[in-house]
């Protein structure tokens, strides 16, 4: 198998330490809950309630003031019984509980119960655990859609992306959109959208053509090194993380750029004004500072434990990490 060159001339290092000192924000008494951001993870469903659970906890342990998830009935006890800090919406369906002739009415009443709470959030994070049941994934996209009329920026993972892959109109165009593809998920997406194979001698160029072609969305492709691009500018994350490939470390990254690219759009980064060299684009910010820190995160965790490292262990360390590079006074 070949490596994928981490950087080329065409692909700048990005500076994520002294991005994620731009954007976290210091503390102030003045503030309240609710102005750190509040993000919502659509994801959960009978075999998987450990994703969104990962996303929606890493986004309030970074600093968010606020973490919903939005998942099926059957997940939603299970959820709520790894954290009473998040708020758990038990508002989605699944075919097999169903009956066709109900279809319409309870895809109304879902994206109904969803839309009411839209407004309050900085950023979706769509996918984590969310399975591929059709019908759930037709509703899915009502609830995209409302989102995106609404200007409320969407991180799209997992089974997310299963769905936008085959309804690229969902995001295509959509600047505060962000896809964070797993090695598999980017391969769907490059054969779809390129109509190619992946191409690891070349993958920044590759990956920005690919951003270019959806209409400029930023696209967070995940690997030994991570790449981000928005169609513009290619960017690269490759500092150590760990050697550990325990599932859930991409659910990390998912509520990670939710919470960071909110920031990055509050501070207003797009003017350049606050950190020279920077991307100008908050999505790209957000998507960089996430890498950055999930990394530092993973390498601290696999100093603890080693081999036995697991998503939880990483999720532990995110604190101690940021405090290192932004200590909170
Ligand atoms: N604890 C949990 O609840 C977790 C749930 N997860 C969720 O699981 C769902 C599926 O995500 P995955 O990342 O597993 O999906 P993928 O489509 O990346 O992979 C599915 C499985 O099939 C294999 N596979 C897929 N395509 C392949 C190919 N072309 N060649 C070889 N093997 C291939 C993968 O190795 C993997 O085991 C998502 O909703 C995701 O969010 C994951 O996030 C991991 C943790
Ligand atoms: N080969 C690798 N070497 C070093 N780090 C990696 C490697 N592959 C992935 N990572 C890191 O792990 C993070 C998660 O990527 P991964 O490909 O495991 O996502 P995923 O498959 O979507 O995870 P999940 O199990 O949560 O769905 C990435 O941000 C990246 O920093
Ligand atoms: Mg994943």
């Amino acid at each position: 198998m070949q490596a994928i060159k981490c950087v080329s001339g065409s692909a700048l290092e990005a500076d994520g330490q002294s991005i994620l000192r731009a954007i976290v924000p210091t503390f102030d008494p003045f503030r309240y809950k609710g102005q750190a951001g509040k993000v919502a993870v659509i994801g959960g469903c009978r075999e998987y309630t450990g994703a969104p659970y990962f996303a929606a906890i890493s986004a309030l342990k970074i600093g968010a003031d606020l973490s919903h998830v939005f998942c099926t009935k059957d997940a939603a006890g299970v959820i709520k019984s790894y954290s009473p800090e998040l708020i758990v919406h038990p508002v989605l369906e699944e075919s097999y509980n169903i009956r066709d002739d109900e279809k319409s009415i309870i895809s109304s009443k879902v994206l109904a119960d969803v839309a009411k709470w839209m407004e309050r959030f900085d950023c979706l994070v769509v996918g984590p655990g969310l399975g591929r049941d059709p019908f759930l994934l037709d509703c899915v996209s009502e609830i995209m859609k409302h989102a995106r009329q609404l200007n409320i920026p969407i991180v799209v993972d997992g089974d997310g992306l299963f769905l936008v892959t085959n309804n690229l109109d969902l995001v295509s165009g959509y600047p505060l959109a962000v896809l964070t593809p797993n090695v598999n998920e980017y391969k769907r997406l490059v054969e779809k959208v390129l109509d190619c194979e992946i191409n690891d001698q070349d993958a920044p160029e590759q990956l920005l053509s690919l951003a270019r072609r959806v209409g400029g969305i930023t696209i967070l492709r995940k690997g030994k090194c991570d790449i981000i691009s928005d169609g513009e500018t290619v960017h690269v994350v490759s500092v150590f993380g760990s050697p550990r490939r325990c599932g859930g470390q991409g659910d990390i990254l998912s509520g990670s750029v939710a919470i960071f690219s909110s920031w990055a759009r509050q501070q207003n980064l797009a003017t350049g004004d606050n950190l020279r060299g920077s991307p100008s684009n908050p999505m790209v910010v957000g998507s960089i500072a996430a890498s950055t820190l999930l990394r530092k995160a993973a390498s601290t965790a696999f100093g603890k434990k080693k081999r036995a490292t697991l998503t939880t262990d990483i999720i532990e360390c995110l604190g101690i990490s940021l405090e290192e590079i932004c200590p909170a006074s």
